[in-house]
């Protein structure tokens, strides 16, 4: 294995180390100054609100939720073109998601007994939706559309205000058209700490999803457990497989466009031909300087990137399990034949005609993904991700007493008669 590098020096596995670390980065000022912002949040409600509001955002409006008229406002004023783009995808979206659906069900055995389970949607969702240059209308998109097919009855967005106390009007026109229920312009910790605890503005919700930066995720990760949460979303990533057949200036493509999501970005090229690393590095040089967000795009290359020459095809597919990146492109002849092999990734694109943004923006499949080497044991945001289950059971007595002894027997052998008890009692009137 040969490793040709954009720009810095590191080997193979220090790489990897690093991309894992991207995501783990626990800052303590930071946990400090968001347990800070829960407590007050929580011990003052609104009012604390409000001054977080003014002091981080540099401006409160009077009302803190948006009406329903300027969310309707903003579907009727946006550029009709952009809504049938918007249109097209939730179209798309709705469908690959309707698909992971799962039904309740209910199991009527022949000696009477009833044993079921039921799925429903959360009642009420919090989502996040960032401030500021990455606040993606995709994403908004993409979060709420699974949560309305599994059935969630509230779907309550954040979002902070802008410098002029107004929301990003893209993301109201994502909420009009997905049917978000409320949206709060509230952002950070104390936007993320309102939803869980309730204040008397906004309600209190079961879970809370959606992208943010460092205080935004401190605030999940110390609220797990009172509210539930999604998963915490890393800088963007995205490792490319390709052999001889590729063309670098689509690979150079793609992995700029993850590239320029974040200076912490990950883009990284394997491939079985040194000529095709050598040519994509030419590519991304000649391209990034035409693009708008050179100057992230560098320090994303510089930081985790890397183009890497593998002896064979089955060293690129075991380097990219290791890796488990949130995006994998296969750029190979007979893209099929990998996926039964790629065990480790959020989302897999096959071929040349599926470059990733495709799937950030319209194929169907979800964008919110795992990231630092999550894919490992993490999946993709998807309808199970706002639904709860709980089983039921029903017993007749017959049923009951031909299951009795073994059940007894089980409870004794942990030790615990009043276990026990509870099933004897129904039978024996010696029985406690
Ligand atoms: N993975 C994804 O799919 C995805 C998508 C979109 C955005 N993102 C990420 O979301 C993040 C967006 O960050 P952002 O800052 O633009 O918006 P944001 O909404 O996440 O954060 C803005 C809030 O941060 C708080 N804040 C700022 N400085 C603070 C301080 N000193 N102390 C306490 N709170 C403070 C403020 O309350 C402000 O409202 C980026 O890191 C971006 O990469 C990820
Ligand atoms: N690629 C991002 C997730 O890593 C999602 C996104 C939104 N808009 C464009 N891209
Ligand atoms: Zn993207």
């Amino acid at each position: 294995m040969m490793r040709l590098t954009y720009a810095n020096g590191k080997d193979e596995y220090e790489l990897l180390g690093q991309l894992r670390d991207r995501g783990e980065a626990v800052d303590k000022k930071v946990s400090e100054a968001v347990a800070g912002i829960i407590g007050d949040v929580r011990a003052r409600g609104d009012e604390a609100l409000r001054e977080y509001t003014a002091r981080f955002d540099g401006y409160c409006p009077e009302d803190l939720e948006v009406s329903r008229d300027e969310i309707n406002d903003a579907l009727s004023s946006a550029d009709p073109e952009y809504v049938q783009a918007l249109l097209s995808a939730q179209e798309n979206i709705t469908e690959f998601h309707t698909r992971q659906k799962h039904q309740s069900f209910v199991d009527m055995k022949a000696n009477g007994v009833i044993l079921g389970q039921r799925v429903r949607g959360l009642h009420r969702v919090g989502l996040y939706v960032p401030g500021g240059t990455a606040a993606y209308p995709s994403s908004v998109l993409m979060n709420a559309i699974p949560a309305k097919i599994a059935g969630v009855g509230e779907i309550v967005m954040v979002t902070p205000p802008g410098r002029d106390g107004k929301p990003n009007p893209d993301i109201l026109l994502a909420a009009a058209i997905c049917g978000v229920d409320r949206v709060f312009l509230v952002g950070g910790a104390q936007a993320v700490a309102a939803l869980a605890f309730g204040t008397g503005t906004v309600p209190r919700v079961d879970k809370i999803v959606g992208p943010g930066n460092i205080y935004v995720a401190t605030a999940k990760k110390l609220l797990y457990g009172t509210v539930d949460i999604d998963m915490i979303a890393g800088p963007s990533e995205i490792l490319v497989m390709a052999d001889r057949s590729a063309n670098p200036r689509y690979l150079a493509a793609d992995l700029l466009s993850q590239a320029e999501h974040d200076p912490l970005a990950s883009a990284i090229l394997l491939t079985t031909d040194e000529e095709i690393a050598r040519e994509t590095i030419a590519e991304l040089g000649r391209q990034k300087a035409a693009l708008s967000r050179e100057a992230i795009i560098d320090q994303s290359l510089s930081g985790y990137g890397a183009a890497i020459v593998c002896r064979s095809c089955s060293e690129m597919v075991e380097l990219a399990n290791l890796i488990a990146p949130e995006h994998l492109e296969v750029v190979c002849e007979n893209p099929m034949e990998y996926v039964g092999k790629l065990d480790n990734a959020g989302s897999i694109f096959l071929g040349q005609y599926a470059p990733e943004p495709l799937g950030d923006y319209f194929a169907g499949p979800n964008h919110v993904l795992p990231t630092s080497g999550t894919a490992r044991f993490f999946s993709p945001l998807s309808v199970d991700s706002f639904v709860k289950r709980s089983s039921f059971i029903y017993y007749t007595r017959e049923a009951l007493e031909e299951a009795k002894e073994d059940i007894v027997r089980i409870a004794n052998s942990e030790g615990l008669s009043a276990h026990a008890n509870s099933i004897t009692v129904r039978f024996d009137e010696q029985a406690l």
